[in-house]
């Protein structure tokens, strides 16, 4: 039989997983087939890629159970080639729209079931997949004792090293086994032993055994990217795929309401849906202050335990970490957390509206030890939307809530918004993204009540709704008046602002003022560009990048620009 397409390494997958479930594999292992995708199927060889590390190199260690189905399928022998490779679908689920459109980096396969991702432990069982043709199995006696196996040609990988792995990964000594135990591990496949090992992890942690309620909206499949946030999406769909050596800690930090919460959320439910295995705690500040003055007011050790139970996680994350200012004591409790974790090689993830140089100034500011470890990683921001990304936001949100209503048969369906109007949203909407998901909302109710009075959405109604939502852009501030105000804070002419002179001042007083354009005029980079001069673009991003780096280190140049925003809106 010829088999060269790619048609053909699916069929011949779905055989084959057909067949291992069948032969009764553990669920554990058919979860882990469940996130490889066939790709090739060439010279007997069967290519199949997998986004997740981990999964890839348990795979290969079954490689040979696997092959016997495989060839049991094919009715020749197939060889498989499992290879991790970053992006690449799962083939459990289909592919999103997230996954397939032109974003940088795919996002990942959404979750499936987390009953499937979170295999009940299986029943004791000798896995062999009896029907594998011929090859006479090898002499009991030449097997390797205590290996744990697969079938005839299982893994090989012994309950020792399982052992030294766990260990190394919970960060706990590694026990020895018994000779009874050495005998019950010949009975478990490399998945099971996993998987049990992580279980008796989670029973011996209640950090792991808190029900997670992160919210499954916060995924990195509806995640909207644009320049603004694409690092930090990036960064976080890293550390979610285990990659700590380039980003840990990773530090986030950004306005209000530009998703910060969403990419750590993000990372969490990526990792309860595809590596259960890893315990993953999220707290914001104040959950994490309560959790410890609440140890603290215990009697006996209750603040060592929590702080034991902290040290034995694999991936910390704490939001909003500008909320621990002040707490003496829960700063010193994390910061110990944190060095431990970091020393043991496991994740912390931490999200602030400021830099972890702003987090150490003011009275209250973090102790300098303190700023310096948790951005001696990998900092990136999140800044505010510009108007190609709220177009692109208010797009996505206004087809998810139609989507929603539809599927949940909330009264009549709720109209289209037209893609002029939908402009004008853009334009006028301020940047904090949260508040653009609820004016959305607000236009589609409101074109839901025009339709029933039989007219349209109009733009005086979208005009109307921002008003309301913005109430501070009411004001409508121009680029004009930008201009006007830093001429006269700077003592700059208007056409040495927006002239060709590249004199150092003259420079930075231009980039500044575009910059506070793009704060709070809610034109486009193209509009900004024409009213400096006709610049390009490129050359207003240009601008605002350096403005935006200067600011993040140096904080009495970041009071200003604070200071000409409220000045210009006052006088606006
Ligand atoms: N790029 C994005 N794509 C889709 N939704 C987003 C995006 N950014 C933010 N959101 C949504 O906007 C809302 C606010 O985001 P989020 O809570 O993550 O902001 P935040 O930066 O953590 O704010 P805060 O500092 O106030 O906690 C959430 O509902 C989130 O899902």
């Amino acid at each position: 039989m010829e088999l060269s397409l790619e048609s053909d390494a699916e069929a011949l997958w779905q055989d084959s997983l057909d067949l291992l479930t069948g032969e009764g594999a553990p669920a554990a292992l058919l979860a882990m087939l469940q996130k490889c995708t066939p790709v090739q199927l060439e010279d007997g060889v069967l290519h199949v890629e997998t986004p997740m590390r981990m999964v890839a190199k348990s795979v290969a260690k079954n490689a040979a159970v696997i092959e016997a189905c495989l060839e049991q399928a094919a009715f020749e022998p197939v060889r498989l080639d499992v290879q991790f490779r970053q992006g690449a679908a799962a083939a459990a689920a289909p592919v999103t729209a997230a996954a397939t459109s032109a974003q940088p980096v795919a996002a990942p396969a959404p979750a499936p079931a987390p009953a499937a991702a979170v295999p009940e432990p299986a029943a004791a069982m000798s896995f062999s997949p009896a029907r594998k043709p011929e090859p006479a199995p090898e002499p009991q006696a030449e097997r390797p004792r205590g290996h744990v196996l697969m079938g005839a040609a299982g893994s090989v990988m012994t309950p020792e090293e399982l052992r030294r792995w766990d260990a190394a990964v919970s960060g706990t000594p590694a026990a020895t086994a018994s000779p009874a135990e050495a005998d019950a591990w010949d009975e478990e496949s490399e998945a099971q032993a996993h998987e049990r090992l992580a279980r008796e992890r989670r029973e011996k942690n209640p950090l792991a055994n808190e029900e997670v309620t992160a919210d499954s909206k916060l995924t990195f499949d509806r995640f909207v990217m644009g320049d603004e946030n694409e690092f930090a999406y990036n960064a976080a769909l890293q550390v979610a795929n285990g990659n700590k050596d380039s980003y840990n800690p990773l530090f986030i930090y950004g306005k209000s309401g530009l998703g910060k919460t969403h990419l750590l959320r993000a990372i969490q439910n990526y990792i309860v849906t595809n590596d259960p295995s890893r315990i993953c705690v999220y707290r914001d500040a104040s959950q994490f202050i309560n959790e410890y003055v609440g140890a603290m007011r215990e009697a006996g050790s209750a603040a060592d335990a929590l702080r034991r139970n902290y040290e034995d996680i694999d991936v910390l994350i704490i939001d909003d970490v500008q909320g621990l200012a002040g707490k003496a004591g829960t700063i010193t409790f994390f910061f110990n957390i944190f060095n431990t974790l970091k020393s043991n090689g496991k994740q912390v993830v931490i999200a602030a509206d400021r830099t972890p140089a702003e987090l150490g100034m003011g009275k209250d500011g973090f102790d300098e030890r303190v700023t310096s470890r948790i951005g001696g990683g990998f900092t990136v921001s999140v800044q505010v939307p510009s108007y190609e990304l709220k177009l692109r936001l208010i797009g996505t949100f206004c087809d998810r809530m139609r989507e929603d209503s539809a599927r949940e048969h909330v009264g009549e369906p709720l109209p289209e918004i037209p893609e002029h109007l939908q402009g004008l949203m853009a334009e006028r909407a301020g940047t904090n993204i949260r508040t653009i998901e609820g004016f959305c909302q607000k236009c589609l109710i409101t074109a839901a009540m025009c339709r029933k009075q039989g007219r349209e959405l109009t733009e005086d109604d979208v005009r109307t709704i921002a008003k309301e939502s913005w109430p501070e852009n009411a004001r409508g501030v121009t680029i004009e008046n930008v201009q006007k105000y830093v001429e006269k804070v700077y003592d700059v002419s208007h056409e040495d602002l927006v002239g060709p002179k590249r004199v150092k001042e003259i420079m930075m007083t231009r980039h500044v003022a575009i910059w506070l354009c793009r704060e709070l005029c809610n034109r486009t980079l193209a509009d900004i560009g024409k009213k400096f001069g006709g610049r390009s673009h490129a050359t207003i991003k240009h601008s605002i990048h350096t403005v935006e780096e200067l600011a993040k280190d140096d904080k009495v140049f970041f009071d200003q620009l604070q200071r000409m925003k409220e000045g210009i809106t006052s006088e606006a």
